[in-house]
């Protein structure tokens, strides 16, 4: 783990210690496969917007496999790796975040980042949750050292979202024998915020299902909004950042209270992180990625294929219309119109 690494600051500082090692401003918590590549990327160029760690993300708090979260991780490694970071730059009036997709599933990181900074800023970036899915299954299927190859390389996407969602469903029935115990509040309910048992079980249902469950993004947004509030919490969606990049970062950087600056517009047009290449640091165009879907067989549009997208899309149909509700509510940015048909 990238941020356990035993560093020190490696000059004598004349920066205050305590603004050099306070914790960060914001953190980018996912979801994975959603476009956080991109929006680093981009994002990374504004010199007022920095991050801790070597690379994009410190994966500090929650690792992407079931029984990794840290929540009661060590905090002082965890400071260091900001503090290294202002130092690099010798300066403490820059914008420290924390990149690392795997918190938004994670059940007890609400409370541990708002422990670490009530006043964080949530940056969420959701993409459709049935592309997000077919999106994690293909890059885990092609790459024989990623961590969950194992979990699906004797898979189609077809005969693993059969599995999963049998398996989910399953999971959620066992839950609801707790029921009596659910709250039928309006407001969110968080992990260590109201959530209860019956609650807590569901919910790791879907947490400890990466590919699939992952998608369940309402799960993972009402723990957040029940510890942040809303203008604390900002939800992007990747077709904005598809459609009009510049918008996105604009958005975020207005969010953050950072200055606005001037962006390369060639780097703008670029998709980093694709399915055509995969690297946080890998730049595509989104031809060039078409053309590699276009020669993937497991995307061909075949029968098993779109039964397992008509499954996951009806599945996923009752978790979609509370984000509807949520959007409805002013709670979060408007959802994009092609989701409310899609799952209406
Ligand atoms: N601008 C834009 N438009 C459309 N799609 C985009 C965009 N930016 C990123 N993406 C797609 O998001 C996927 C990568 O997401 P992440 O960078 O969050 O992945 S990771 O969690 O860091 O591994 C990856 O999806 P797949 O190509 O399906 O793997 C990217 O293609």
């Amino acid at each position: 783990i990238l941020g356990l690494k035993e560093e020190r600051l490696k000059t004598n500082t004349t920066l205050p210690m305590e603004e050099l090692y306070s914790p960060p401003h914001y953190s980018v918590i996912g979801q994975q496969k959603c476009g956080t590549s991109t929006l680093w990327n981009q994002l990374i160029q504004n010199p007022v917007i920095r991050w801790a760690g070597p690379s994009k993300e410190l994966f500090f708090w929650n690792v992407d496999l079931p029984k990794t979260t840290l929540c009661d991780n060590h905090i002082e490694s965890y400071l260091l790796q900001v503090a290294i970071q202002r130092e690099k730059f010798n300066r403490t009036d820059v914008l420290m975040g924390d990149w690392s997709t795997t918190y938004f599933s994670c059940l007890c990181c609400p409370l541990t980042l708002k422990m670490l900074n009530p006043k964080m800023k949530i940056i969420v970036v959701l993409r459709d949750p049935v592309q997000r899915a077919l999106s994690r299954f293909l890059e885990q299927k092609r790459n024989e050292r990623f961590p969950l190859h194992k979990e699906v390389k004797n898979h189609t996407f077809a005969t693993f979202v059969d599995q999963e969602v049998d398996e989910m469903d399953a999971c959620v029935e066992r839950a609801s024998a707790f029921k009596n115990q659910l709250s039928n509040s309006a407001v969110p309910v968080g992990w260590g915020g109201g959530m209860s048992l019956g609650q807590w079980m569901e919910a790791q249902c879907f947490a400890r299902r990466n590919i699939i469950g992952w998608s369940a993004y309402d799960v993972f947004l009402e723990n957040y909004l029940a510890h942040f509030p809303p203008g604390q919490v900002l939800v992007l969606y990747t077709n904005e950042l598809a459609e009009n990049p510049l918008s996105a970062i604009r958005k975020t950087e207005s969010f953050l209270g950072a200055p606005e600056f001037n962006y390369d517009p060639n780097r703008l047009s670029m998709v980093f992180n694709s399915r055509a290449c995969y690297h946080w640091k890998c730049a595509k165009k989104a031809n060039e990625i078409k053309a590699v879907d276009d020669s993937e067989p497991v995307t061909n549009r075949t029968a098993p294929f779109l039964q397992a997208v008509s499954r996951l899309t009806t599945f996923f149909k009752p978790r979609m219309q509370r984000m509807f509700k949520w959007a409805d509510e002013g709670r979060i940015a408007d959802v994009p119109p092609a989701w409310r048909s899609t799952y209406a």
